[in-house]
């Protein structure tokens, strides 16, 4: 059980995602997670009945009571908010930061001396316990305290500890990865309701042949490759499938999206950094 107080600096999708699965969870109570966001109640009120956590504008948290924040607020927003910590926090705090394409120096060096940051990537399948989650820590951070955010995020799902030259693509493949795997089943919706068939089957049918697949690719010690052959007859429905898939470049199209959103990852603290040359 985590002893540790846990505070959300943002009160949005990705959080709400890590409230629920952390509270599921049972691993930690949800009286030690606090949540706050800068204006909106009505959603911390939302976000209080439905999970039972403490919540607060974030003006009125009493910062020496937490143990780690979880920086969930958008990218763009994070300058404001490392400028307000710096003043409220001590060195024996961590900073765990959600944030896409945010490296862990670019925080530590808007921070007071050697302050703990963890940087840390989950998906939104944290909502049911499913996130593929990175953790990687900045080079301040204690080695208890990573794991502690490893058992935290652990009940969210799978954490694979990665270096931060990683983090990108691994937020191409697995951040942003459920949003892929989305659109490939609104084109299955859409090319199977075309053909007649009604689409909430079609999401079940899909969303289960999707599960059966991942399950395979999980629990049997065998390739992706290999599954591939093994439902491929020759000259048979499956081959056809796969030709098409690659005369429309269904491969390289996977390949672009992951490389596409590992390149946005990476230019996300430039611009941040060429924002504030710019405002100068
Ligand atoms: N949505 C996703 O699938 C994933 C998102 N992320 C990261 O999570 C972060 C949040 O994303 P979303 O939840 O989608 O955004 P969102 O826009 O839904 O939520 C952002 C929240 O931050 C709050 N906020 C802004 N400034 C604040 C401050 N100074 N103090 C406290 N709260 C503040 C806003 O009021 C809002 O509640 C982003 O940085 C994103 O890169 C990471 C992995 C997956
Ligand atoms: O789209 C984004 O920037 C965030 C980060 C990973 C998933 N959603």
């Amino acid at each position: 059980m985590i002893k540790q107080k846990i505070a959300f600096l943002g009160a949005g999708s990705m959080a709400e995602a890590m409230i629920s699965g952390m509270v599921e969870s049972g691993n930690i109570p949800a009286e030690q997670i606090i949540v706050t966001n800068r204006s909106n109640r009505d959603r911390l009120n939302e976000i209080e009945n439905k999970y039972g956590v403490r919540t607060v504008l974030k003006d009125e948290l009493n910062f020496s009571e937490v143990d780690q924040f979880i920086l969930a607020m958008k990218p763009k927003d994070i300058d404001a908010v490392l400028e307000d910590l710096r003043h409220k926090i001590t060195p024996n705090q961590v900073l765990v930061s959600v944030l896409a394409g945010i490296s862990t120096s670019y925080m530590e060096e808007r921070l007071n001396e050697e302050q703990q940051v963890i940087r840390v990537m989950p998906n939104t399948s944290s909502m049911l316990r499913e996130s593929a989650t990175a953790v990687c820590p900045g080079k301040f951070a204690g080695m208890d305290n990573v794991l502690v955010a490893k058992e935290l995020l652990q009940s969210i799902g799978e954490v694979f500890v990665i270096e931060e030259d990683k983090m990108d693509v691994f937020t191409g493949i697995a951040g942003s990865g459920p949003a892929y795997f989305y659109y490939l089943m609104e084109h299955i919706e859409e090319t199977g309701s075309a053909e007649g068939m009604d689409r909430e089957t079609l999401r079940e049918i899909g969303a289960q042949t999707l599960l059966g697949a991942a399950k395979m690719m999980l629990e049997q010690d065998i390739t992706p490759s290999e599954l591939r052959e093994n439902v491929t007859s020759p000259n048979g429905t499956t081959a056809a499938g796969l030709d098409a898939l690659n005369r429309a470049g269904g491969g390289n199209a996977i390949s672009e999206a992951i490389k596409g959103a590992a390149s946005r990852s990476k230019e996300m603290s430039k611009e941040l950094e060429g924002m504030l040359v710019g405002q100068k």
